[in-house]
């Protein structure tokens, strides 16, 4: 593929106004330093000693790459689990002291043991590099947009930090470590690092349910939050002896849903625990089926599930219409992509839930009016009374688990979920504060993400794309439109100009576009998957419907050729390449009058200057695409007129 220079690509000169901005910008963030100056200084000390012993981004990356290609020896690995080895340590020996916390719960974690100290065979670790320090008037501006202390003050840890899978003190069993062997996984991922022990550790302790905190997660696109929380999550249930839906796991979409079901399968294969799907893909009697048994009416519901994946509607349709489906047992409740989720979308599924699980227990007067057996040893009584009863067995704390590339900050949305001393991780960038005094994200890419963008009068972008397409050479493409129907329309120029190209033999290798809709069946469109990722598809054209979430490996270039009219959907888009560590392009046709916004945009969530090049195109290959293109247009309106 062509380098930015190899196109003529260079930044655009930024104006004048611009520069006096940025000069403000960085004067203000001097201004913070000099604020939180004792921290900065021994933290520059830990960045310091942490770089001396730690590879660069690139050595890194081709680290990732190399690991996941070609098996390595036996001595390399040892070599390389040493290394990182050393490494965590040297994180976790940077960390001590700094374990966020959310407000009031500062004295109990000051009260636990310090970090190289065992608890229940377990250890703290990794604890995180350190809990954002927000200079004053930053910590008075988040106060008083109502953001909580725990909200404004992420745990943040640095994107570079990874940690072998094996490592004792993760302590996961040999059926895990062999399911990531299997899977090609030996080091964890900084979100995996970082979140994996905090989930292990807090269930080791169940019996002191001080430990069982909430937890908001943001990090990347493509840094792994699925394993996250997938491997905590069976590492806990798999010595389970009754069959009782202790995870539910929600996601926006059917296509994540199965995504994530697929994950949890790849890692409890091997153990008896049981996985459902809810998603409306198939008839509600027969979901129903494959989650209950509803032969008698149980006061204790009668789960044929252990983990329950499933989309919001879904869930609803169970809580109200399924007999027998309960979650008294609920230990986890994961929201992936959950500022989606928090949405106005679904507005109404949350509360529902909510109660659904508040009032559980069914009251003497509702069992007696029900035909519900009640098997005492099959209820869990969440009713705050039955705590008083201090021999009784306490119910367990339903563990909230939010993850998102795109964390929403809004105080409002995290209120409605109740979070219980919620801990905040951010995965970002060494050394990188994040702007924690707005309700917006902070935005964090693929550090392998290469950004490109180039402007074009609106009525030529179809021409654009086609020029793209074949000065770029790309196959594994992803082209995002704004609606289902310029998807469509779109799909049948490029597919027409690629006929008239292919029987033109311009190029040996056919250039196949295809178009990848919800309106297509789903047999359909999962055997156009199937051709993509077998790499019989150059390029998909599509509305958002995989923008979120959707793990595709083969995925190498991604294409905005509607403008994304806001930095979330710019983010799942993009992000939809350069996953897990691999190179990945993303390209955003710019209209000419929309280059405004698209500029506002980007520099408000401080990602221009350094980071989007611009595109010049060769003037003469444009030009000959265009008889092309021409022929192609034609062919379509023929068939529309
Ligand atoms: N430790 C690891 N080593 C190698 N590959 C990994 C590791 N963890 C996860 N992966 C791979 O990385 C890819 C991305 O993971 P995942 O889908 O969980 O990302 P994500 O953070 O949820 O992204 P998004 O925000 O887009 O949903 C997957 O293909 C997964 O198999």
């Amino acid at each position: 593929m062509a380098s930015s220079k190899e196109l003529g690509a260079a930044a655009e000169p930024a104006t004048k106004e611009e520069r006096k901005k940025s000069k403000k910008r960085s004067t203000d963030e001097a201004t913070k330093d000099s604020e939180a100056k004792p921290l900065k200084d021994k933290d520059a000390k830990k960045s310091k000693r942490s770089k001396d012993d730690k590879p660069t981004k690139d050595k890194d990356a081709k680290k990732s790459k190399k690991s996941k290609d070609d098996k390595p020896t036996k001595d390399k690995d040892a070599k390389k689990s040493k290394k990182d080895k050393s490494r965590t340590d040297a994180i976790s020996k940077e960390s001590d002291g700094h374990a966020g916390d959310s407000a009031g719960s500062d004295q109990e974690v000051a009260a636990l043991p310090p970090a190289d100290v065992p608890i229940d065979g377990l250890l703290r670790f990794p604890d995180f590099s350190r809990q954002q320090a927000l200079s004053s008037e930053s910590a008075l501006e988040a106060a008083r947009m109502g953001i909580p202390h725990w909200l404004a003050h992420p745990a943040t840890v640095d994107r570079n930090v990874t940690a072998p899978v094996a490592d004792p003190r993760f302590a996961l069993s040999s059926h895990s470590i062999a399911c990531c062997e299997k899977a090609g996984i030996s080091t964890f991922f900084a979100v995996q690092a970082a979140v994996i022990p905090v989930l292990r550790v807090a269930h080791s302790l169940s019996k002191m349910r001080r430990h069982v905190r909430d937890l908001c997660v943001s990090a990347p696109t493509g840094s792994g939050k699925t394993l996250a929380f997938v491997l905590p999550i069976v590492e806990k249930l798999k010595s389970r002896v009754v069959v009782r839906l202790r995870a539910l796991v929600v996601l926006p979409t059917k296509d994540l849903a199965r995504q994530v079901m697929e994950c949890f399968e790849l890692f409890s294969a091997g153990t008896d625990l049981r996985i459902g799907l809810a998603t409306g893909d198939v008839s509600l009697a027969k979901e129903q089926a494959a989650l209950t048994d509803q032969s008698t009416p149980l006061a204790g519901g009668c789960s044929l599930v252990d983990i329950l994946v499933c989309t919001p509607g879904r869930l609803i349709d169970h809580i109200t219409l399924t007999p027998n489906f309960t979650l008294q047992h609920l230990e986890f409740w994961v929201l992936d992509e959950a500022d989606r989720l928090l949405g106005e979308v679904y507005q109404d599924w949350l509360p529902k839930v909510q109660s659904f699980i508040e009032t559980v227990t069914p009251s003497p007067e509702t069992l007696a009016s029900s035909n519900a057996i009640p098997v005492p040893d099959a209820c869990t009584l969440r009713d705050p009374d039955s705590n008083l009863d201090l021999l009784a067995r306490p119910p367990p704390r339903i563990q909230k688990l939010l993850f998102s590339a795109t964390l929403t900050q809004d105080p409002a949305k995290i209120a409605r979920l109740k979070l219980v001393r919620p801990l905040y991780i951010a995965i970002t960038d060494e050394g990188k504060v994040s702007d924690t005094t707005s309700a917006a994200p902070n935005y964090v890419f693929p550090s392998t993400l290469t950004e490109y963008y180039a402007t074009c009068p609106i009525e030529e972008k179809p021409l654009w794309l086609i020029y793209l397409l074949w000065k770029e050479n790309i196959s594994g493409g992803v082209c995002f439109t704004k609606s289902l129907e310029t998807a469509h329309r779109l799909a049948q120029v490029v597919q027409a100009w690629a006929l008239g190209v292919t029987d033109n033999a311009w190029r040996g290798n056919k250039i196949v576009v295809a178009e990848y809709s919800s309106d297509l069946p789903a047999t359909e469109r999962t055997r156009i998957m199937r051709l993509f990722k077998q790499g019989g598809i150059s390029l998909l054209i599509c509305s958002d419907i995989i923008a979120r979430g959707m793990d595709i490996d083969q995925v190498s270039t991604v294409i905005n050729y509607d403008v994304p009219t806001h930095m979330n959907q710019y983010t799942h888009r993009v992000g939809r390449t350069a996953r897990a560590g691999r190179e990945g392009s993303a390209y955003t046709l710019v209209g000419s009058t929309q280059m405004f916004h698209f500029k506002k945009m980007m520099i408000e969530c401080q990602h221009w200057d350094g980071h989007l090049s611009l595109i010049k195109p060769n003037k003469d290959m444009l030009e000959t695409l265009r008889g092309h293109y021409k022929e192609a247009l034609e062919k379509v309106d023929t068939i529309y007129s």
